[in-house]
């Protein structure tokens, strides 16, 4: 691979603006740029189109500047949150957007799963770092997880969001939090039912989803867990799984 190819960012989608419909940032206007292809496969994975190397066809490799000319181009070059997700966008060489952006005003939220570590995670403004509990089928690897945070430089503002379909998600959760007492933790009900990547908002199971949204706030309260932010996704609410949204 030559030198400009591996500077090439694989996207998924770009778009927005919209809201940021999760955790710290709910609600901020942001245009998000989706990087393809992830290290993890969780179970129950909302974007799997940026994951399974089925949708490959669909996944473009961009350079920084094309990357930024379409940012640049969906905010009206108005100064914006771009939120960084994926897959895992820690697999993708970002620093250069993240300085080019930074220039001209913008910031920058990431958003991954803590299991790639990079050192220009201390240039964003805001790390999303999201574990993933025992539902998603996936293991913890704490050591790459602390390698995130040790690289982040306690620069960005960092919180933990976690995912939560159950009571044994719930026990990973207070012990996720409990390890990392100094960060703001976002627990966020799962939506079990990630459709194909095509569906709409129909086929989204509104009340199983309140149910649970319930449920986890009962367990919080009743915990007494009272540092702990209990969120739906926003944009799941208004608008299912729709992509581009
Ligand atoms: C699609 S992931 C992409 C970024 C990165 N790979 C990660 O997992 O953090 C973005 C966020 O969506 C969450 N998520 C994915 N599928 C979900 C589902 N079915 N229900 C609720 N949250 C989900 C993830 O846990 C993560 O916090
Ligand atoms: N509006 C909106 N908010 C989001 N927050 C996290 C998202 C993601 O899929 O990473 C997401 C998304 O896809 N749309
Ligand atoms: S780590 Fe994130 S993008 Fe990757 S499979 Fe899990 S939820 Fe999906
Ligand atoms: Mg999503």
């Amino acid at each position: 691979m030559t030198g400009a190819r591996s500077a090439e960012i694989r996207v998924s989608e770009i778009f927005g603006p919209t809201i940021q419909g999760e955790g710290v940032l709910i609600g901020l206007p942001t245009v998000f740029v989706r990087t393809g292809g992830c290290d993890f496969r969780c179970s129950w994975c909302d974007s799997l189109h940026a994951v399974d190397s089925r949708y490959r066809d669909e996944w473009r490799a961009m350079s920084t500047e094309e990357v930024w000319r379409e940012i640049a181009k969906l905010s009206g070059e108005e100064p914006v949150m771009v939120s960084l997700s994926g897959g895992n966008p820690a697999i993708q060489p970002l620093g250069d957007l993240i300085r080019r952006g930074h220039g001209e005003g913008y910031r920058f939220a990431l958003e991954t799963q803590g299991s790639v570590a990079r050192d220009w995670f201390a240039d964003l403004d805001v790390l999303v770092l999201s574990p993933k509990p025992p539902s998603s089928g996936m293991e913890t690897d704490w050591d790459a997880f602390d390698a995130c945070l040790r690289m982040s430089r306690d620069k960005p503002r960092t919180v933990l969001k976690i995912v939560v379909f159950d009571e044994a998600d719930y026990a990973y959760a207070k012990t996720a939090a409990a390890r990392y007492r100094q960060l703001p933790v976002y627990l966020q009900p799962g939506n079990h039912t990630p459709p194909p990547a095509d569906d709409d908002e129909a086929s989204i199971d509104i009340e199983g989803l309140m149910d649970r949204m319930r449920w986890l706030v009962g367990r919080v309260t009743e915990d007494k867990w009272f540092g702990a932010h209990v969120l739906p996704q926003l944009h799941v609410l208004l608008w299912g799984n729709k992509r581009g949204v």
